[in-house]
């Protein structure tokens, strides 16, 4: 396993403006501050295939995650990376303290992921992280389904906790959404109210490209490139065509940006551009 080490100086002065802090926090009171980040490559790819762990960060920038995962409450990925990578989800920068965990967090609408046998869970028991909540559409189950997964505010699974937000619903009139589908805002509405104030989301494919179409939710963007291409056939971060007055315009922009170089990696920091 990678070793995680302390970051220089330099590299944490850097990071510090995209970071979570009380004026971004305050500035979004309804919502936790979010900074989407991820690692690719240089053909845009966050894995080999759908379904392969893949890594991509070299130890430095594995550090620089580990430290970004101290700076926020809680994390969140989809099911489809929880079933993917079973990742821990825990911060291991030199120092951390149960305390000062994230809270993980993995969008599942439908329960379709194991969670009694992860391993998020798992280190949630051992006390080397926060125990997981599991996100679900409240659309998608009766209240007997609701009763026997969470009762008496005590979930079906020790060490993990299952959250409904509601689905189906849309805070865009225009749109028709499927049951399992839960609106950003309500969810990160949810979040907040349950004491997240701020949150890392570090993936999948799926949950990156529709949030760097919403640039009202994301306060910073966090990318490490890693020097290599995985070449075709893999996850690719690359949001879904944008149509104005009918003709194609770019999907997303950032500005703000800065650069620098952590091992062989570059990292790239951002806003995305309203
Ligand atoms: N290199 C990197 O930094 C990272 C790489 N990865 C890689 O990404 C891949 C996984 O990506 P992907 O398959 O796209 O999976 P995701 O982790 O993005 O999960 C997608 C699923 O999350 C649920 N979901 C997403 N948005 C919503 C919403 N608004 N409301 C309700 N549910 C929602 C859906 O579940 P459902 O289908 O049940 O409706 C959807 O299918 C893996 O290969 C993993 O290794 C992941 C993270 C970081
Ligand atoms: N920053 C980064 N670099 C990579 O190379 C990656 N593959 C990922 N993946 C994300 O990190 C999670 C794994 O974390 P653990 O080390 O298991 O805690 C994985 O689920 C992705 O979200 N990230």
């Amino acid at each position: 396993m990678t070793e995680i080490s302390e970051l220089p100086d330099a590299a944490k002065d850097f990071l510090l403006p995209y970071l979570p802090s009380r004026d971004t926090i305050l500035a979004a009171p309804n919502r936790p501050h979010i900074t989407l980040t991820y690692a690719c490559s240089l053909d845009s790819m966050i894995s080999l295939a759908p379904g392969v762990r893949t890594t991509l960060s070299g130890p430095e920038t594995k550090s620089m995650t580990h430290y970004l995962r101290l700076k926020h409450d809680a994390i969140l990925v989809g099911v489809g990376t929880a079933i993917a990578d079973d990742p821990s989800l825990n911060c291991r920068y030199p120092g951390v303290s149960r305390d000062t965990q994230p809270r993980p967090f993995i969008l599942d609408p439908s329960a379709r992921w194991n969670v009694a046998d992860s391993k998020v869970r798992r280190l949630a028991s051992e006390r080397e992280g926060k125990s997981p909540s599991v996100i679900h559409s409240d659309a998608l189950f009766s209240e007997e389904q609701l009763d026997a997964m969470t009762s008496e505010g005590e979930s079906d699974v020790p060490n993990a906790e299952r959250v409904f937000v509601r689905g189906g619903h849309s805070t865009d009139s225009s749109v028709t959404v499927q049951p399992r589908h839960i609106d950003w805002l309500d969810l990160l509405r949810v979040l907040k109210r349950r004491g997240v104030n701020s949150m890392m989301i570090e993936g999948g494919a799926t949950i990156i490209n529709d949030l760097l179409q919403h640039p009202d939710l994301v306060d910073s963007v966090i990318i490490t490139i890693a020097p290599t291409w995985l070449g075709q056939g893999g996850v690719t971060i690359s949001p879904s065509p944008q149509v104005k007055n009918g003709e194609r315009v770019n999907a997303a922009n950032l500005h703000q940006t800065s650069w620098r170089q952590f091992g062989s990696d570059a990292v790239l920091c951002g806003r995305l551009t309203r």
